[in-house]
């Protein structure tokens, strides 16, 4: 495959870089003087070493955006580095540009030395790993300067990819080591002596494109670009062949920071690679940036430790939800199988126009990406280790982040850039559109619609369907205008695209914007996804959104009545069918959420004089039973005061209530319990018997597990006030029912609440007495 080889072109172009290189120097090549001590002698003496640590103070080290000072994470004197003059031969300049070659940086370029920090390591004195951070824009790599002296311990032990080195200082010479500023490094602690060192932040200067182009390696990756952008995808499970893929991500070797991501700063083999393919992509007609990659492994794993007969034990009477919380885990004690999934999200780049770094989202196909190191090589920055949960086996889930150089064809870099940043594209077509240019807005626009539908997944989408608003305006095209639109949904809306909407609405007609509203309901189906959070507060805010679209006379009242209505269908399509069965504890929080976005719809549909919703919601108002009151009570109190569209909601509650107060009330000894129909098996008759039998209050039921289990669940998903418990005597083991007073307090405080309802309503609502 052409990504293949390009990846094998790039690997074969770059000497294998190191991540840490050593070099020594004689001391006669370097001189360090300090104000206070004066020059020093090497190897540095026991008392230059007091007088140091006179001037010094604890060295800091930092976490995230702080500096902390923790001698358990650091335990390090440091000397002021404005009372340290050092001077080096010219030998030190020859040793950087060695390292410099043998870091794989490119030979145009310059290791700039910037002393950071002199520090001095009494025995038993140490630095936990960690990485450094990026003080420089163009810094890419620490240089260490261990200074004769005799001492034994305080190795510098640098990481890289799984790999580390130990350096060690010398008691005659200068010991000079420098490595990358992503790999992790620690200092041991010193064991006899004292370790003096300087540090320096190595910045990178000059021009690392220069000598790419001349390469001969530069034609056969442009033609290996070529042909990655003109081969059909092979579609997995498909004997169909998909499009030419849209675009390649290389994947690099080193870990960059958002910050610290530019052409110029690219480290190790990733600088060379960078030239070359920035060559390649012009001479195939392609554009080129950088970016920063979220990728995801989900690898079929097991864990040497557990123990698999765990899980088929017998866990009766235990919580059936109880499980193995999921660990934040470390790799290396689980055994991994098979990579059962990758997914290899674009989530920064560096704007192609802008030349600064942008948040995009961009999800790439397998076909999209190439590498020289596999993923899997690489450390992850997270994972997590699931145990059996029933779709897979077990699973380790790792997460990692790459930087990657992402190219596409020249020709096809507006569609391109649109699926990476939908905003950017949106802003375009408008700017087009507005300087005359409508022609060419309409082409770019339908080169949008294979993959258009995923800008309804972006963040922020308030401002992203603003502008499409915007540019479904500007481009003055039903159907185009209708492709830009699809993806969002009914529940972005807000009152801000209020003048929007009418606009588009006077300019297209009642019923492209009836098609549009209902493809905007089409995800609130019945089981597209339940009543999620979402949709719930938007529909309370309904008021505000309609009053913003209420401009009188336009046409988008039709549109505020339209979006009425399709909330009411979806709302009582999922809620109608719920209000049959039993109240549970459960069911009540439930449907005690539901008041406010219930009573959202109905006040807009007062407001909007949707009288068909209204008289619908009159119809829920009067179902009898349990829930339907709790839905109605919860409404009412969402609209806390008298207002239009509720009167009848209002006065179908204090019915109900009033009917249920004149009920009787329990006797003192009426022990009567009803088991909620839904299953009618001769265990359950046998409970239901029990259970209403006023004066029987214990049952001793021999029972096996299995039928103990059904009755367990019966009591408890209908929350009865009845104690189960079994007796582990004979065989088989005896279940004992015993029904709890609870029974009689529950009852007094449903009648203490309707009564405060009621009071409520007559207060607030006018209801009659
Ligand atoms: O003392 C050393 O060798 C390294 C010090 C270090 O890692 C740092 O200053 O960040
Ligand atoms: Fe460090």
């Amino acid at each position: 495959m052409a990504r293949e080889r390009v990846a094998e072109l790039l690997d074969a172009s770059t000497e294998p870089a190191a991540s840490s290189v050593y070099r020594k120097l004689p001391e006669t090549e370097l001189s360090v003087a300090v104000d206070g001590v004066g020059p020093l002698r090497f190897p540095v003496s026991d008392e230059q070493a007091a007088q140091l640590r006179g001037l010094g103070h604890r060295a800091r080290f930092g976490r995230g955006e702080q500096t902390l000072t923790d001698p358990e994470v650091r335990d390090t004197w440091e000397i002021p580095k404005e009372l340290v003059r050092v001077e080096w031969t010219a030998a030190f300049a020859a040793v950087l540009d060695g390292m410099r070659a043998e870091l794989g940086l490119p030979p145009h370029c310059e290791l700039t030395p910037e002393l950071h920090s002199m520090l001095l390591y009494e025995t038993g004195q140490f630095f936990l790993a960690h990485q450094d951070s990026e003080k420089d824009d163009a810094m890419v790599a620490t240089l260490v300067v261990t200074l004769p002296s005799a001492h034994t311990g305080g190795e510098l032990v640098v990481e890289h990819q799984g790999q580390t080195k130990k350096y060690r200082g010398l008691k005659t010479a200068a010991s000079l080591v420098a490595f990358y500023a992503d790999c992790r490094h620690q200092v041991l602690p010193v064991k006899t002596g004292n370790r003096v060192a300087l540090t320096y932040n190595l910045l990178l200067t000059g021009d690392s494109q220069a000598a790419a182009a001349d390469n001969p390696l530069v034609s056969e990756l442009a033609a290996g670009l070529l042909t990655h952008f003109a081969t059909p995808v092979v579609l997995p499970y498909s004997s169909r062949r998909g499009d030419p893929p849209a675009r390649l991500a290389y994947l690099l070797d080193h870990e960059y920071t958002a910050r610290g991501l530019s052409w110029s700063r690219l480290k190790g083999s990733d600088a060379a690679r960078g030239a070359l393919l920035r060559a390649a992509a012009e001479r195939a007609g392609c554009e080129i940036t950088l970016a920063l990659a979220e990728i995801q492994e989900t690898w079929d794993a097991y864990d040497p430790d557990e123990d698999e007969d765990a899980w088929y034990g017998d866990h009766e009477d235990e919580d059936p939800d109880e499980h193995k919380d999921s660990e934040s885990a470390d790799d290396r004690q689980y055994v991994l199988q098979d990579l059962i999934e990758t997914s290899t999200t674009l989530a920064h780049w560096i704007g192609p126009e802008t030349g600064r770094l942008e948040n995009i989202s961009l999800d790439l196909s397998d076909a999209e990406v190439a590498s020289t190191t596999p993923t899997a090589d690489m450390t992850p920055y997270a994972s997590e280790y699931e145990g059996y949960m029933g779709n897979y086996g077990n699973t380790l889930d790792r997460w990692y982040r790459r930087a990657a150089m992402v190219i596409w064809p020249r020709d096809q870099g507006f569609a391109s850039r649109a699926e990476a940043s939908p905003g950017w594209a949106l802003d375009e077509l408008t700017a087009m559109a507005r300087s005359g240019e409508i022609a060419e807005a309409r082409e770019a626009a339908r080169s949008l619609e294979s993959f258009w539908h995923a800008a309804g997944r972006y963040p922020d989408q308030t401002e992203l369907l603003r502008k499409a608003l915007e540019a479904a305006r500007e481009l003055d095209d039903a159907q185009i205008a209708a492709i830009l639109l699809r993806p969002f949904a009914l529940e972005r809306l807000v009152p801000g695209h209020g003048p929007a909407i009418g606009g588009l609405a006077a300019h297209y007609g009642d019923i492209w914007i009836d098609g549009l509203l209902r493809d905007w309901s089409e995800s609130w189906r019945p089981g597209s996804h339940g009543l999620a959070q979402a949709p719930l507060e938007w529909l309370e805010n309904l008021p505000r959104l309609c009053t913003a679209l209420s401009v009188e006379g336009s046409p988008s009242i039709t549109a505020a009545r339209r979006i009425v209505e399709l909330s009411w269908t979806m709302f009582a399509g999922q809620v109608g069918p719920a209000l049959d069965g039993p109240l549970t504890s459960r069911r009540e929080a439930w449907l005690t959420t539901l008041g406010a976005p219930c009573s959202g719809i109905i006040a807009a549909a007062a407001q909007l004089g949707s009288t068909g919703v209204l008289e619908d919601a009159h119809k829920l108002a009067r179902t009898a039973g349990d829930r339907a009151h709790v839905l109605a009570m919860a409404t009412l109190r969402a609209a806390g005061t008298h207002q239009a569209g509720f009167d009848e909601l209002a006065g179908n509650c204090a019915e109900r209530i009033r009917a249920l107060l004149a009920q009787p009330q329990r006797a003192l000894d009426d022990w009567s319990i009803e088991l909620p129909t839904g299953c009618a098996c001769e265990l359950c008759e046998v409970l239901g018997t029990f259970l209403q039998h006023p004066e029987r209050r214990a049952l001793d039921w021999p029972l096996a597990k299995d039928r103990r289990r059904h009755v367990h669940a019966r009591i408890d998903d209908a929350e009865l006030p009845v104690r189960h418990e079994t007796r582990r005597q004979g065989r088989p083991y005896t279940l004992v029912l015993t029904k709890a007073e609870a029974l009689f307090e529950r009852e007094r405080i449903a009648r203490e609440r309707h009564e405060a309802d009621l009071a409520w309503l007559t207060d607030k609502w006018k209801v009659s007495i």
